[in-house]
């Protein structure tokens, strides 16, 4: 088999309250491909995103991106590393006060230096791939609006657009359409399946909304009190692999009736 583009193995996270919030997850991801991570409230879905680019530090285990381990980098090389990685949020952390082509351009940052981003003196070819990657995220013509003028949709697409921008080898999505209404949310979930398949990259996304996972994404890792107990395409998740995943079908379905957070 070919190596692996990410491969983590025996990720375990204790938090210092004494929580084992991830026990033991291994998983390899061969192709580019969009990957959903399900589970309960407190499974461990966002600690097992956070350990990758170790946002949270992990206690122990491994993560190598395209060969190399993550978790033993220090300071400098795991900036450099994080370059590599684009990470997408649910509260969009945008710079409200700055335009969208500023803060599509800030996905630069780690490579110009803090001087050049803080005068906006980016390359031209930078700003010629932001205009093109609003243009791919639907945002053509939207350049100088200021982040805080834009709807939850259209943050999250200047989201997609900043992470895109760091030409990263893998992306991170941390809930990005919780606070999305259903429409918007299915928009969002087309989007990056359709961008990672035409950048060849992998992505991990934890998302709440399972009807929506089983649509968009290739594959499904269910998390159950920190440990993985399911891992496989999303047309293999059965009810009774959903029950398993969320300790009854009765749990799963409770927790899918959850509101949505905010409209659009
Ligand atoms: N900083 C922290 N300190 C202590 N415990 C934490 C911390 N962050 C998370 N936990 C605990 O770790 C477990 C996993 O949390 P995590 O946020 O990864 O779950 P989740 O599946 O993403 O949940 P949700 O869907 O509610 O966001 C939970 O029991 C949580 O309370």
């Amino acid at each position: 088999m070919t190596s692996a583009l990410l491969a983590v193995a025996d990720l375990t996270k204790d938090y210092g309250t004494g929580r084992r919030a991830l026990d033991a997850v291994s998983f390899q991801i061969h192709t580019p491909q969009l990957v959903g991570v399900i589970g309960s409230s407190g499974a461990g879905k966002s600690t097992l995103i956070r350990c990758i680019n170790r946002l949270v530090e992990p206690t122990s285990g491994s993560v190598k991106l395209h060969d190399a381990e993550i978790t033993s980098l220090r300071r400098n090389d795991l900036r450099a590393m994080r370059r590599q990685i684009g990470m997408i949020f649910q509260e969009y952390n945008l710079v409200e006060r700055l335009t969208v082509m500023q803060n599509v351009l800030s996905g630069r940052l780690g490579y110009v230096g803090l001087w050049t981003s803080l005068r906006y003196r980016y390359p031209p070819e930078d700003i010629q791939a932001a205009y093109a990657l609003l243009d791919r995220v639907g945002l053509s013509g939207f350049e100088n609006r200021r982040a805080d003028a834009l709807s939850g949709g259209q943050r999250q697409r200047v989201g997609i657009a900043r992470a895109l921008m760091q030409r990263p080898k893998l992306l991170l999505l941390d809930e990005p359409t919780a606070s999305l209404d259903p429409n918007t949310s299915r928009q969002i979930m087309e989007l990056v399946s359709n961008v990672i398949h035409e950048e060849q990259m992998p992505a991990i996304i934890n998302i709440h909304d399972v009807g929506l996972a089983k649509a968009c994404c290739d594959r499904i890792i269910g998390m159950r009190d920190g440990r993985k107990v399911f891992d496989g395409p999303s047309s293999a998740l059965t009810n009774q692999r959903l029950a398993e995943v969320y300790g009854s079908f009765e749990a799963f379905t409770e927790q899918q009736a959850e509101p949505v957070e905010a409209a659009q």
